[in-house]
């Protein structure tokens, strides 16, 4: 397509929202004019569909759930009154909470003013707060965070080991929908024993996210936690960033969450709209289904050019994979949708993978975010008129052109500025796409069937390794993994025991020795 014919294209499909301080680029995607009129039927279905949903349909018909994000930014939408009051009280206790913090009217067990956050969450309950810190976040801001969002012991002691002697004017919020999440539970128990070390009580800087009546609410209730606040059955954990999941953390760094919240509700009002070519949204979730023939076939690499984005790919890899990625469709026909999301930030990652995107397998799509305001205050320049600036646009446009000639597609969000307002509008934007695509797809972009699998079979890891230990721990002699196993009457489990034990003997504290001598079958352990 020659340049002018482009520019044609390019003024045609480009979807302005001024309100947003947004616009959408959908040229440089490769379909065909006829395309958008003939999924006009099922976009309108979506639409429907998503009023429903707002209007507090079971629009998670396997877990009978109402499905109610769009309501924390817009409480009046709210099905019941109780809803509304529920999204409004829990407001107001975020911000009456974080200003009695940053104030120093509530303060910790030494009576310090706090200064640290230490957010202790996984998924859904970790990446919302953490995209929104990254993003946010400056050098000034009234509270310092970090997060424990894993189980991994050493990751947890880097964290200890920065938070240093500050761990006393640390406030520990534990985030959990359910309360039970194992690496949650896990992190607030290093951290206990941290805040115990140091001499000093947990209980007195701790505050708890959860639904009532959780294991974790009651645990907080029970030792006397600072405080807790609510989460809701009708908010999923990859959509709880505008809840208290993502409000608290970024009201105690000292964020807008006013301006966020406005945000999100800007683009919820902008997406709500019926008319597809004028609704950022849609266009998006068309676009998906253009690129991946509806059925995943082509990856999603997100190219945001601004450093403060970094983490919104992995943001979004939680919110679209695991609501896309799903095994069946509505009426239970196997379907093994999904849409793969990846990807950091330009230019950098011009200087790592784009070489393939350019010339090898072409399984993907781009979707570009430009952030036009360079910085605050002026630039210097870098060559004669030029700035730093200039130059991450100048690699952005590049590398949009060098994937265009060669019929790679792509897709370009821009925004005006990276505040709080644009956080929650790019928040919304995408929460609203995956939802109208999953109803193009016919897919309940609500619930996770497929992570129980993973955690019912580490349960089970787990009670080997207990049945292991509680074996070895008879005096045995040294034995193979295939003895192990069969004096447990396991014997097709030999694989999942040498695994354990190996990883019981690499760490001393476990108190199992080995002989790695021959085959791996032939290796002996026992217990010291
Ligand atoms: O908030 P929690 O209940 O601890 O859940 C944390 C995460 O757990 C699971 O892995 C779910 O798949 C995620 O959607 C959820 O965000």
């Amino acid at each position: 397509m020659g340049d002018l014919t482009l520019w044609k294209r390019y003024t045609t499909h480009l979807c302005l929202c001024p309100k947003l301080g947004l616009s959408l680029d959908i040229s440089r995607m490769g379909f065909p004019e006829a395309f958008p009129d003939h999924m006009e039927p099922s976009m309108q279905r979506a639409f429907t569909a998503m009023k429903e949903l707002e209007a507090g349909a079971v629009a998670n018909p396997d877990e009978q759930r109402m499905v109610g994000h769009y309501w924390l930014r817009n409480a009046a939408l709210a099905p019941t009154g109780e809803i509304r009051d529920q999204i409004a009280s829990a407001l107001d206790q975020i911000k009456t909470f974080s200003y009695n913090i940053h104030s120093g009217t509530i303060t910790s067990q030494n009576n310090e003013t706090f200064k640290n956050i230490l957010i202790i969450g996984i998924g859904g309950s970790a990446l919302g707060p953490q995209f929104v810190a990254e993003a946010l976040g400056m050098a000034g801001d009234r509270m310092k965070p970090s997060f424990l969002d894993n189980t991994d012991p050493d990751g947890m002691d880097r964290v200890f080991a920065e938070l240093g002697d500050d761990l006393g004017r640390t406030l520990a919020v534990v985030i959990s929908k359910s309360g039970s999440t194992k690496e949650t539970r896990n992190g607030m128990l290093e951290a206990q024993a941290a805040y115990r070390r140091a001499g000093l009580e947990f209980a007195l800087h701790a505050v708890a996210v959860t639904g009532a009546g959780s294991e974790l609410d009651r645990l907080a209730a029970a030792e006397g936690w600072i405080a807790r606040f609510p989460m809701w059955d009708w908010v999923g954990g990859r959509t709880s960033v505008t809840s208290a999941v993502g409000l608290l953390p970024a009201a105690l760094q000292g964020l807008d969450i006013t301006a966020l919240l406005a945000g999100a509700a800007a683009c919820d009002a902008v997406t709500r709209q019926t008319e597809t070519r004028q609704n950022p949204a849609a266009l998006m979730a068309l676009m998906w289904h253009y690129a991946t023939n509806g059925r995943g076939e082509k990856d999603m690499v997100m190219l945001p050019y601004k450093d403060r984005l970094l983490l919104f790919s992995r943001y979004l890899q939680q919110l679209i994979m695991e609501s896309i990625g799903k095994e069946a469709d509505l009426e239970g026909n196997i379907v093994n949708q999904g849409m793969t999301v990846y990807g950091n930030k330009g230019s950098t990652d011009q200087h790592a993978y784009v070489q393939q995107l350019r010339e090898g397998v072409a399984n993907f799509f781009v979707t570009f975010v430009e952030v036009l305001h360079d910085r605050e205050g002026a630039s210097m320049p870098v060559e004669e008129g030029i700035t730093s600036g200039d130059f991450l646009f100048g690699f952005f446009q590049g590398t949009r052109q060098a994937l265009y000639e060669k019929g790679r597609e792509s897709m370009t969000i821009t925004v005006e500025r990276i505040d709080a307002f644009t956080i929650g509008v790019l928040i919304a934007l995408f929460e609203r796409a995956v939802g109208l695509y999953a109803s193009l797809i016919n897919v309940n972009a609500y619930h996770q069937p497929g992570v129980e699998a993973g955690k019912k079979a580490a349960g089970a890891v787990i009670a080997l390794q207990k049945e292991i230990v509680g074996l070895l721990g008879k005096g045995q002699n040294p034995m193979t993994a295939g003895e192990v196993a069969a004096s447990l009457g396991k014997p097709e489990a030999v694989e999942q025991v040498f695994a354990i034990l190996r990883h019981l003997a690499a760490n001393p504290d476990r108190g199992v020795a080995a002989v790695c001598e021959g085959d791996v079958s032939e290796w002996k352990f026992w217990k010291q």
